[in-house]
């Protein structure tokens, strides 16, 4: 992971998305091919727009950060970070792998216990857990409860106590470093929600022993997402570690630190983040001290695993600076451009597409927000109605952040697996879409 990420102006060409996607290729006769399965395949069957995933890519991914951490010489568990990708299939692979969860809702909890994740192998972070979560975490006997205040130390101690139990807790620290990302997905900062804040830590940490309920055994950070950089982690890394010795010099005890998730991936042309120089910066600012250590990562493990297909509604020419093909996946099924600005790569699906001349094409969904704009000036072959267009890097924060905006379903999602496919959540039907709304009985019984 360089600490200048290089970055060039220019769109990556679709040959070059293709060498960076080691997953995706090209059949003369197919067109884009996933794990080895035609996409045009899966979009026939199922329609589109559809979410696709890759349970190889997946695989491979985790295991090459387990390998950097164990190449390091660190004995750091891995937990999953649900949000990125909450399906059941995922988090029953990712039990099935050994590693752990780390969860932010009593809903998530619940899916890491229906996919067969045993409660001692998660934790809970998140800067507003209501009691009811925490009684389920803490009835169920959680691994580790990160606490994000004051406050909440105060709620988990009354709630364990109340259930006679003890929840392990560390304190997540807000160590005031700026993770260079969007400002909408920074964690680290002061100015942030998260976190107490460093120079409050040690007295609470000490506060900690004292109440009923509470085991604490040390302390988590996490400073943001999408992180292409090592620097930050190095500075967030270090403030813990100076924490870590302040509190051990008092005579407390300091057992583990939980070190965040957060590393980042290439959408466009970045270089992405590297695990072993992830493990490089936490074996160098906290290797020496003798603590168990975990990570958290959601988007760099999943995020390239995933695409969503969709189709050319039709193409519109007239009165623009450029041809609008509208989409029929919109802002609703991946937010993630309207709300970050995010660049997603665009593969055309046509075997032909590949070697045809591109000029500059807007590409855009049929919502009704101007923001509902996957791509401005992309240059792409002269696709037009009924082509089809993968958009890579959606396995992470992709399905997750849907909605049923505009009325639209939620749409299909399909796991890629040793070159077959399945189906692993139809689309949903507007009946399921409306079935909960209640409408108010007509006047004087009349219809
Ligand atoms: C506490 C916590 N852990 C882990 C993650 C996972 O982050 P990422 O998907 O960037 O690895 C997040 C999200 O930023 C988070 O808030
Ligand atoms: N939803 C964000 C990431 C948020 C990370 C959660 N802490 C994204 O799509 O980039």
């Amino acid at each position: 992971m360089a600490d200048s990420p290089a970055y060039t102006d220019a769109d990556p060409s679709l040959a070059e998305l293709l060498a960076t996607h080691p997953h995706l290729s090209t059949d003369p006769l197919c067109g884009l091919m996933f794990e080895g399965v035609p996409l045009n395949a899966i979009a026939d069957a199922v329609g589109t727009p559809c979410w696709v995933l890759g349970a190889g890519t997946l695989r491979q991914r985790l295991a090459r950060m387990r390998t950097a951490m164990a190449d390091a010489g660190l004995d750091v568990s891995i937990h999953y970070a649900v949000k990125a990708n909450d399906h059941l299939s995922v988090l029953s692979l990712i039990g099935q792998e050994g590693y752990g969860a780390d969860i932010v809702s009593g809903g998530e909890l619940a899916r890491t216990q229906k996919a067969g994740i045993a409660a001692q192998r998660v934790v809970f972070s998140g800067v507003g857990k209501t009691d009811a979560e925490l009684d389920y975490a803490i009835g169920l006997g959680i691994g580790q409860i990160n606490v994000e205040s004051a406050e909440e130390l105060a709620i988990i101690s009354a709630i364990a106590t109340r259930l006679g139990k003890q929840a392990t807790i560390t304190l997540r620290i807000n160590p005031d470093v700026d993770a260079k990302t969007h400002a909408k997905i920074t964690t680290g900062l002061a100015a942030n929600k998260f976190g107490i804040p460093f120079d409050n830590a040690a007295a609470l940490y000490a506060h900690a022993f004292t109440l009923p309920g509470i085991k604490p055994v040390g302390f988590a950070t996490h400073i943001g997402s999408q992180i292409l950089s090592t620097a930050p982690y190095h500075a967030a890394y270090a403030r813990v570690a100076e924490l870590v010795r302040t509190v051990r010099a008092t005579g407390l005890s300091v057992e583990a630190v939980d070190c965040g998730g957060g590393l980042g991936i290439s959408y466009r042309n970045e270089v992405e983040g590297q695990p072993e120089a992830l493990a490089g910066a936490i074996r160098a600012e906290l290797g020496g001290l003798g603590l168990r250590l975990s990570i958290e990562p959601g988007r760099w493990p999943i995020g390239p695993a995933g695409v969503l297909l969709s189709s050319v509604i039709l193409r519109k020419e007239e009165g623009l600076p450029g041809p609008f093909l509208v989409l029929d996946a919109a802002m609703n099924d991946m937010v993630r451009p309207s709300m970050y600005d995010a660049w997603h790569g665009l593969v055309p699906l046509a075997p032909q597409a590949f070697s045809q001349p591109v000029a500059p094409t807007h590409v855009v969904g049929p919502v009704c927000e101007s923001g509902d704009t996957f791509a401005r000036d992309r240059l792409l072959p002269p696709l037009g109605r009924a082509s089809r267009i993968a958009i890579l890097d959606t396995g992470a924060y992709g399905a997750v952040m849907s909605s049923t905006y505009n009325s639209r379903p939620l749409a299909a999602q399909v796991l890629v697996e040793n070159g077959q496919w399945t189906v692993i959540r139809r689309r949903q039907t507007l009946e399921e879409l409306w079935q909960d709304e209640a409408m108010p009985a007509p006047p004087n019984g009349k219809a």
